[in-house]
C-alpha cells in the first residue's frame, strides 16, 4: 500500500470495513451471552486481521487503522485482538533482537502465533519493579524457569489472555549469576498452537465481566517453574549470554517502550470517542425540542438552551484542540523512537514525560466530555443504544490502563521539578520545558486575545511547578524523600495537568498560525480555539487567579466572553462535526445519524428486546404469578 496519512488511511480502511462481505453485516450484541459476544467480536477481529493484511500494512499503519472509529463498528464490545496488535507485535518488533524476529515474525502475521502483553499481576500494576513472576536463568540447561510464587503474582488483565492467544510477552523479575536484574521481556507459549490446550505448567483462563469493552478477553495467567529457552528472552535492549553473564540495556528503562508507545496510542485514539460523543450529542441537541412554545410556535431546540451550549460546545472545540496536539506526539514519538533503535536516548526521558501526561490529560478531559455529553442527551443518553455508555466504558479505561493517571502525572512532575531545580539535563532544542528556564510571559491578559490566554495558561504551569518544586525542595530538607514526595502529591499532578495544558494549547495555536489554505477555516480554528481557551479559563480560575495573573475582573469577563463565544459558535455545530466524516454505521446510535429520525430509531431498537417477543413472556408465569401464590 502506498504511504498514506492518518486520515486518508482512516477512510481507506473506513469503506473497506464497511463494504468487507464478512464485515458489513453487524448484529445487535447487547442480548448476547458473554460467550456469544465473544465469538461475535473475535470473529470479526480476525476478518479485520486478515484485511490489514491484504491490504499489506506496516505496524505503523496498522496502529493508526486501529482507532476507535473502526474498532468501535468492528469489535462493538472490545477487541480481543488489540492487545495483539498495539502491544505483542510492536513488543517483538522493538525488542526483539534481529534474529528473534526473524524467528518469530512469519508466524505472527500468517496468524499461528496470536499474543498479548503480559505484565501486570493481581497484588502489582502501577509499581512495575515490585512485580514478583520470576525468570531465572540455569546455564546448564540454557533455559529459564519461569514461576509465579503465589496467586498475588499470576498475572492478570492481560488483554486476550482470557482465551484468544497462544504466546504471551511476559514481564517478569530476571535472575541470572544469584543476582536480581530487574523486569525483562520474555516470549514465552502458553497454548499448543494445534489444540489451544495450555501447556503443561501453565493455568490460563479469563478475568470475567467489566465495566464495559466485555470483549477484550482479559486474562489471568500463571506459572509452574515452565521452562523457556534463553533465546526467548527478548534481548535488543539487555542480555543473558550462554554462560549466564548479563548485558545491561542502553537505557535502564528501555523495556518500558512499549507502555510509551502504547500511552501515545492511547491519547490519540480516545479523541476517536470524543469525535464520537460529539457528534451523537450534537444531532440529538438540534433533534429534540423541549419547553415552552416560542414566538414561532415550535417548542425551542434544546441547544439553544445556554447550559445546553456549555455541555456541547466547548467538548466539540477540545475535539480539535486535543487532536492537533496528540497527532503532534504521535510523530513525536516515531521520531524519538527511530533515535533511540540508533541508539541515541537523549530524547527519552522528556517523550515519556510528556506521554504520561497527555494519556492522562486527554482520558481525563474525553471521560470527563463523555459523561457531560451523555448526560446532555437527557434519558436517552442512558439507552446503551445511544453508544454513548459503551464511548464512556472506553474512554474511562483509558485512565487506567496503561499507567493509571495519577501515577503517570507524577512522572511528568517528577521531570518537571527536576528541570524547574536544574537537577536533569538541560532540555534539547525545542523541548516543551524550555519555559521554565526562562522568565514568565508577561503578555498582558485581554479577553478575546489567544495570544494573552496562551501566556496566562502558560503563567499557570510555570507557577505550579516551581512553588511545587520550591516546597518540595523546602521538605526534603526536614524530611525523607518518600515523606516530602507524599507531602507535596496533590500539588505535584496539578503541576503536571497544567503543563500537559500549556502543551495542548501551543501545539494547537502553532497548527492555527500555520493554517493558511483558508481565510474562512483559520477563522473558524480561532474560534474553536478561543471557546477551548475560554473554557479552560473557566474550569480553572482559582489558577488564573493565584498563577495567571488574572485579576476576579478578568474572570468575571472570562465568564460572558466563553457564553459570547458558544452562542456565536453555535450555528456552525453541525458543520463542525460532520466535519469528522463519520458515517452512520461507525457512529451506530440511535441519537447520533446524520437525518435525526431519533424517535423512529428508539422504537426500532425497542423491537429487539427478547422481553417482547411474546405478549406476555414465559418469565411472568414462572416468576411472577408463582410469588404470587
Ligand atoms: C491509534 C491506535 C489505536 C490504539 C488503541 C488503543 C486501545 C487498545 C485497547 C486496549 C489496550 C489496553 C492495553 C492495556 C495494557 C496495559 O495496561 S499494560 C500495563 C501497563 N502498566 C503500566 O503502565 C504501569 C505503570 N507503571 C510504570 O510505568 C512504572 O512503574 C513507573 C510508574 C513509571 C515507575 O517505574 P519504576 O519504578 O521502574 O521507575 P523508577 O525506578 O522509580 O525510575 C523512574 C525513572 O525512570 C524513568 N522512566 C520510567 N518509565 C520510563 C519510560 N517508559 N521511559 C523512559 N524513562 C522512564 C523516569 O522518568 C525516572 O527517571 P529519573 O530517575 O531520571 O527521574
Ligand atoms: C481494561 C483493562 C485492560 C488492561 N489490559 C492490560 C494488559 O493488556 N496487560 C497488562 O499487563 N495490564 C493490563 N491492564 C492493567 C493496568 O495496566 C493496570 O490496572 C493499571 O496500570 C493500574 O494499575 P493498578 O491496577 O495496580 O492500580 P493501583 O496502582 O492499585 O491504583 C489504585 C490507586 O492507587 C493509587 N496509587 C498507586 N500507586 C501510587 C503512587 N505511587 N502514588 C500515588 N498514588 C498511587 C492510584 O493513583 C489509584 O488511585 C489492564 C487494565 C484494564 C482496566
Amino acid at each position: 500500500m502506498v504511504s498514506r496519512n492518518r486520515s486518508q488511511v482512516k477512510d481507506h480502511l473506513g469503506s473497506k470495513v464497511l463494504n468487507h462481505p464478512e464485515l458489513r453485516n453487524t448484529k445487535a450484541t447487547e442480548y448476547m451471552s458473554h460467550e456469544e459476544k465473544y465469538r461475535y467480536n473475535l470473529s470479526r477481529a480476525t476478518a479485520m486481521l486478515k484485511l490489514i493484511d491484504e491490504e499489506g500494512m506496516d505496524v505503523n499503519e496498522i496502529s493508526k487503522v486501529m482507532s476507535h472509529t473502526v474498532s468501535g463498528f468492528t469489535t462493538p464490545d472490545g477487541n480481543p485482538l488489540a492487545v495483539h496488535q498495539v502491544m505483542f507485535v510492536p513488543t517483538l518488533m522493538n525488542q526483539a533482537d534481529d534474529d528473534q524476529v526473524s524467528r518469530w515474525l512469519g508466524d505472527v502475521f500468517n496468524g499461528t502465533i496470536v499474543g498479548t502483553y503480559a505484565q501486570t499481576e493481581l497484588s502489582h500494576g502501577t509499581f512495575v519493579r515490585g512485580l514478583r513472576t520470576t525468570a531465572t536463568y540455569d546455564p546448564a540447561s540454557r533455559t529459564f524457569d519461569l514461576h509465579t510464587p503465589d496467586v498475588s503474582a499470576a498475572k492478570w488483565w492481560p488483554g486476550g489472555l482470557g482465551t484468544t492467544a497462544n504466546h504471551a510477552v511476559v514481564m517478569a523479575q530476571l535472575y541470572t549469576d544469584g543476582q536480581p536484574r530487574g523486569i525483562h521481556p520474555f516470549m514465552v507459549a502458553i497454548r499448543d498452537r494445534e489444540t489451544h490446550r495450555p501447556l503443561p505448567g501453565i493455568t490460563v483462563g479469563e478475568i470475567g465481566p467489566k465495566l464495559g469493552q466485555n470483549t477484550l478477553n482479559n486474562g489471568y495467567l500463571l506459572f509452574d517453574h515452565v521452562k523457556v529457552p534463553r533465546e526467548n528472552m527478548l534481548m535488543r535492549n539487555a542480555r543473558v549470554n550462554e554462560d549466564g553473564s548479563y548485558t545491561k540495556p542502553s537505557h535502564q528503562k528501555a523495556s518500558y517502550g512499549t507502555m510509551v508507545f502504547t500511552r501515545v496510542a492511547i491519547a490519540l485514539d480516545t479523541v476517536d470517542a470524543l469525535q464520537i460523543a460529539a457528534t451523537i450529542a450534537a444531532r440529538y441537541s438540534i433533534v429534540r425540542r423541549q419547553g415552552e412554545p416560542r414566538d414561532d410556535g415550535q417548542e425551542p431546540q434544546i441547544i439553544d438552551y445556554q447550559t445546553q451550549q456549555l455541555k456541547v460546545l466547548p467538548h466539540i472545540a477540545a475535539c480539535y484542540v486535543l487532536r492537533a496536539s496528540t497527532a503532534r506526539l504521535w510523530e513525536h514519538h516515531t521520531h524519538v523512537t527511530s533515535e533511540v533503535r540508533g541508539g541515541d536516548t537523549a530524547l527519552l526521558p522528556e517523550l515519556h514525560a510528556t506521554a504520561c501526561c497527555l494519556k492522562a490529560l486527554v482520558t481525563q478531559d474525553c471521560s470527563e466530555a463523555i459523561e457531560a455529553l451523555r448526560l446532555s442527551c437527557g434519558g436517552h443518553g442512558y439507552m446503551t443504544a445511544s453508544r454513548l455508555p459503551a464511548l464512556y466504558a472506553y474512554a474511562t479505561a483509558g485512565a487506567t490502563y496503561e499507567g493509571e493517571n495519577t501515577v503517570l502525572l507524577l512522572q511528568t512532575a517528577r521531570y518537571l521539578v527536576k528541570q524547574a531545580g536544574g537537577s536533569h539535563a538541560p532540555p534539547a532544542a525545542g523541548s516543551a520545558v524550555t519555559y521554565l528556564s526562562r522568565p514568565a510571559d508577561d503578555t498582558p491578559f485581554a479577553v478575546g486575545s489567544p495570544a494573552a490566554y496562551v501566556a496566562a495558561v502558560g503563567r499557570v504551569a510555570r507557577g505550579r511547578v516551581t512553588e511545587v518544586a520550591a516546597a518540595l525542595q523546602a521538605d526534603r530538607q526536614t524530611m525523607p524523600e518518600a515523606d516530602a514526595w507524599n507531602q507535596s502529591l496533590v500539588q505535584l499532578v496539578a503541576a503536571a495537568l497544567a503543563h500537559g495544558r500549556y502543551f495542548v494549547v501551543r501545539e494547537f495555536a502553532e497548527v492555527v498560525s500555520q493554517q493558511s489554505s483558508s481565510r474562512a477555516i483559520q477563522q473558524m480554528l480561532q474560534l474553536l480555539f478561543s471557546v477551548y481557551l475560554a473554557h479552560a479559563v473557566s474550569r480553572a480560575e482559582g489558577d488564573f487567579i493565584t498563577y495567571g495573573g488574572l485579576t476576579p475582573s478578568d474572570i468575571r469577563l472570562n465568564r460572558r466572553h466563553l457564553l459570547r463565544l458558544l452562542a456565536e459558535l453555535r450555528p456552525h455545530m453541525i458543520p463542525l462535526t460532520d466535519a469528522f466524516d463519520l458515517p452512520d454505521r461507525l457512529i451506530n446510535s440511535t441519537l447520533g445519524a446524520w437525518d435525526g429520525d431519533v424517535y423512529r430509531r428508539m422504537f426500532e431498537q425497542a423491537s429487539h428486546s427478547p422481553l417482547n417477543t411474546d405478549e406476555v413472556p414465559a418469565s411472568f408465569h414462572q416468576a411472577m404469578l408463582r410469588s404470587k401464590l
